[in-house]
């Protein structure tokens, strides 16, 4: 058993939504960052990342590095899920909790999860997304940004366990870099 931890922040800018979990949330306001600014994602990545013992986001998907500009935070995860597979894990778990005042995430969640399962080839019990605003209190309290909070637990995949993911997309993205499920 592996465990890893993320942590991530992004501040608030001009826009008129925000994608987290990979749903587009409408909102007042956008989050500035490199790629979409899916701050989940990048706390899901950066645990799942942790577990492996591979660095954090940043050293796979360089913000100087102009292919990840504007794009879906999705295509790490679908990275972060094949590393994962790659190495011989499969999640056991992973529980997301997302900081802040607005906007509210309940509503969101269940979307989000669906999302986050695809991508990562699991059930929807294996994910659990919370979401908690600090009182007020803090840049998250003062409305300048967005954190969010990922605990991943990693279990070792015997070969009869196996799971090919159902996620065609993960599939392309293990194929493309040669990564065998059954390995
Ligand atoms: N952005 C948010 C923040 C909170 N929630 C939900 O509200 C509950 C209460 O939040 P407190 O910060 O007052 O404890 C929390 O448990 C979430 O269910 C939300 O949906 N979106
Ligand atoms: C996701 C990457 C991609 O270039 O950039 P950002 O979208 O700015 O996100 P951040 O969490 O600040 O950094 C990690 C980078 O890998």
């Amino acid at each position: 058993m592996r465990i890893g931890q993320g942590f991530d922040v992004h501040a608030f800018g001009p826009g008129t939504h925000v994608v987290l979990g990979g749903v587009s949330i409408p909102h007042t306001q956008g989050l500035l960052a490199h790629s979409d600014g899916d701050v989940v994602i990048h706390a899901l990545c950066d645990a799942i990342l942790g577990a492996l013992a591979l660095g954090d986001i940043g050293r796979h998907f360089p913000p100087s590095d102009e292919r990840w500009r504007n794009v879906s935070s999705r295509h790490f995860l679908l990275h972060c899920a094949g590393l994962m597979i790659e190495n011989g894990y499969q999640l056991a778990n992973a529980d997301l909790t997302v900081i802040c005042e607005t906007p509210r995430i309940g509503p969101h969640a269940e979307a989000m999860r669906t999302n986050l399962c695809a991508d990562l080839g699991c059930g929807r019990q294996e994910v659990n997304i919370k979401a908690t605003t600090t009182e007020k209190l803090g840049f998250t309290g003062r409305g300048e940004g967005i954190a969010a909070q990922a605990v991943v637990l990693l279990q070792r995949r015997g070969k009869s366990a196996a799971v090919i993911p159902e996620n065609p997309e993960l599939r392309t993205l293990m194929a493309e870099l040669d990564l065998d499920p059954l390995k």
